[in-house]
């Protein structure tokens, strides 16, 4: 919150100089002071609420002033109202309020009842229902009434503190008073606190549930009697909403409702300003979108304490305990956020990760699915950390969850990338079976039938590397966008690996890969691995001027790997991928000088191979049965 401003306004002679001079001098003046004090600013004090600066401007009624008074009431954001007997009551409502809407300042108004000393202006109560009550009902904009005198200094102090209160936490957006609720974007942002605070999910806050929410908003534990207490006056206004299973959603709006009723909006805000939440009931910002940058040549990964929360996120929320989530299951988890992030729909979720046979997405999917979103668009994931309550004790909140690797440089050289996620382009003509490919790295079955791809597709899965080290490796194939993205710098150096593809039953095949490297050439810079699908079937020449031994041999590069995304032996090309994508100089042509590296048996038989009747021998041998 910046600053308080407040414009005292009136009719002439109701005593809005004196108020101001009351409050600042501390004494009622009766020496002439002049019709308009000058501004005063004075510093937050002890009480102030949320500290704030407050500006305190002094205007006068005369018609030659009004474009003073006008300029002044549209920079303020609190209009202290001044009265002060029967013909400046009356001039509130027929002229006043409609004049600040006329101008259309939109902002709170304190109505002040002044000189109450005066017998003439008759009891409290009489003011509070005889004047105070019909134009506040009148006036949506009347934030709240106080009777003062400026010359007995009776509530001068907190007419002035009503004031900084209707602009710290003002009543507007929370309540309606006509209507007596809540209004619609405070219910929502209240009902996503109820939810998130929900933390074992049964619908309900147990003793311990209210404890920790009571600790977090307010920084003290509730009292022995507290509790009770809370629970019978929940009790007592709607039975059923505070048993023994705790309290419900329906208590705990009721209970917000009893604090706007009773004027203690403020604890609303309190509330809701520690869930994140801005003035126009919104989450803030900064909590959204938190300043998270990656350098070229690095990526964002998931952070331990960014997966442990997706880890228990996904525990919390698969009810059934049957290892997936189902639809709505889902919907529940994603109830405290817009929805399923857009990428994901356009992506086809959970399509393009693990699911298990009734379709839902696994756990092991699940963070393959979060790995891929942090690694291709972080602001989602911080987005989605922040709505979900990803809760950080330390500095940076959301950005916790998250990591940025080490820069990826030269990678011709040998040694290992810093990354757990790595992303491979599958090239390849069409129909060389690179959606099979991507289905068979989520163990989804082989399916016959033939669906060009048009838009481009991913599949992220978990690999295991050998020595036990666990990464995630996306698969894209880019359809039609092929390339579009080849001719893009930014996304080739994005990309770890390049998978090219080619049908060994087809003798047209290899040569869309020969097409390729010629007419973007810069593909040689980006570790490679070669991949002869459909292994099952009878292999064929392909029409090219080199065979595809001859052309990665020409190249210095391990031949290319024969598998069949019918055979469960599939498997091992990924882990080679990843493998590959880990230390990316074993998949750049070798040089001589270099001794051989030994680390990676399927390069070791690629070294090997001079005739590629061998290699598939060996892929059938460690293979179980084709299925
Ligand atoms: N009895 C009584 N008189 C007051 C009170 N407050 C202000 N007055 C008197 O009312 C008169 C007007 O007070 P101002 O403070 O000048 O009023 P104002 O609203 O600033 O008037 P303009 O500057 O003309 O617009 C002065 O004679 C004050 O002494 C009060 O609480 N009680
Ligand atoms: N026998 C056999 N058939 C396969 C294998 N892999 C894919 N196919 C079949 O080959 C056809 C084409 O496979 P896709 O995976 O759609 O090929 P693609 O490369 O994605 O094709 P585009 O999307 O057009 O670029 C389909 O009918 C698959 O069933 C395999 O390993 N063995
Ligand atoms: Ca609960
Ligand atoms: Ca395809």
């Amino acid at each position: 919150m910046a600053a308080v401003r407040i414009c005292v306004c009136g009719d002439d002679g109701v005593g809005k100089s004196a108020i101001i001079t009351s409050l600042v001098k501390d004494v009622f003046i009766t020496v002439k002071i002049p019709p308009v004090l000058p501004q005063v600013t004075l510093p937050p004090t002890l009480g102030t609420p949320d500290n704030v600066t407050t500006t305190i401007v002094d205007t006068s009624a005369l018609p030659h002033e009004r474009h003073i008074l006008r300029k002044e009431l549209r920079k303020s954001n609190v209009i202290l109202l001044v009265y002060s007997d029967h013909y400046s009551y009356e001039r509130v409502a027929l002229f006043w309020l409609p004049y600040f809407r006329s101008l259309g300042v939109n902002v709170p108004v304190v109505l002040c009842a002044n000189k109450s000393e005066l017998a003439s202006n008759g009891t409290t109560s009489q003011v509070v229902a005889e004047e105070m009550l019909p134009v506040m009902n009148e006036f949506k904009e009347i934030d709240s009434c106080i009777r003062t005198s400026a010359k007995e200094h009776h509530n001068i102090n907190e007419v002035f503190f009503l004031c900084q209160k209707a602009v710290t936490h003002p009543i507007a957006p929370l309540y309606d008073s006509k209507e007596n609720a809540l209004k619609p974007a405070a219910v929502s942002a209240l009902q996503r606190v109820f939810h998130l605070c929900d933390k074992d999910k049964d619908g309900y806050w147990n003793d311990e549930e209210i404890n920790d929410f009571q600790i977090k908003c307010f920084e003290k534990p509730l009292g022995d009697d507290d509790l009770p207490n809370i629970k019978r006056s929940i009790e007592r206004f709607v039975p059923g909403c505070a048993g023994e299973h705790g309290m419900d959603e329906k208590g705990f709006l009721l209970l917000n409702k009893i604090f706007a009723e009773k004027g203690r909006h403020e604890t609303i805000w309190i509330i809701l300003r520690k869930f994140h939440y801005t003035d126009s009931l919104s989450l803030r910002d900064t909590f959204l979108h938190p300043k998270f940058d990656v350098p070229q040549y690095s990526s964002a990964e998931l952070s331990p304490a960014g997966y442990r929360f997706f880890v228990d996120l996904f525990i919390k929320f698969d009810k059934d305990n049957d290892g997936g989530l189902n639809d709505k299951e889902l919907t529940n988890l994603f109830a405290p956020t817009p929805g399923i992030p857009s990428s994901w729909i356009d992506s086809a979720f959970p399509s393009c990760t693990v699911r298990n046979e009734a379709g839902n997405i696994t756990l092991q999917g699940w963070l393959a699915q979060w790995s891929m979103t942090t690694f291709e668009e972080p602001k989602t994931t911080l987005e989605y950390l922040a709505y979900l309550g990803f809760e950080s004790t330390d500095r940076g909140g959301t950005t916790n969850a998250l990591k940025v690797t080490k820069a990826r440089k030269r990678r011709n050289r040998p040694g290992r990338v810093e990354r757990n996620v790595f992303l491979c382009y599958v090239l390849g003509a069409s129909g060389s079976g690179k959606s099979a490919m991507l289905s068979a790295f989520l163990q989804r079955p082989f399916l016959q039938t033939y669906h060009p791809t048009i838009k481009p597709r991913s599949a992220v899965n978990s690999v295991e590397l050998k020595g036990g080290k666990q990464c995630y490796l996306i698969l894209e194939e880019l359809g039609e966008l092929e390339p579009a993205i080849l001719e893009n710098r930014a996304k080739l150096d994005a990309c770890d690996l390049l998978c090219y593809t080619y049908d060994s039953s087809d003798p047209d095949s290899f040569a869309h890969i020969v097409e390729l490297r010629k007419k973007y050439p810069h593909l040689d810079h980006l570790p490679a691995v070669y991949t002869a699908l459909k292994a099952d079937q009878d292999k064929t020449m392909q029409r090219c001027e080199l065979q595809p031994d001859e052309f990665t041999s020409a190249l210095n590069m391990a031949a290319p790997l024969h598998v069949s995304t019918t055979w469960s032996s599939i498997s091992e090309l990924f882990v080679h991928l990843a493998e590959s994508a880990t230390y990316p100089s074993t998949a750049f042509p070798k040089q001589d000088e270099e001794p051989y590296d030994n680390m990676n048996l399927y390069l070791a038989l690629g070294a090997v191979a001079c005739a590629a009747v061998s290699v598939v021998f060996i892929w059938k041998r460690n293979s179980s049965a084709p299925s």
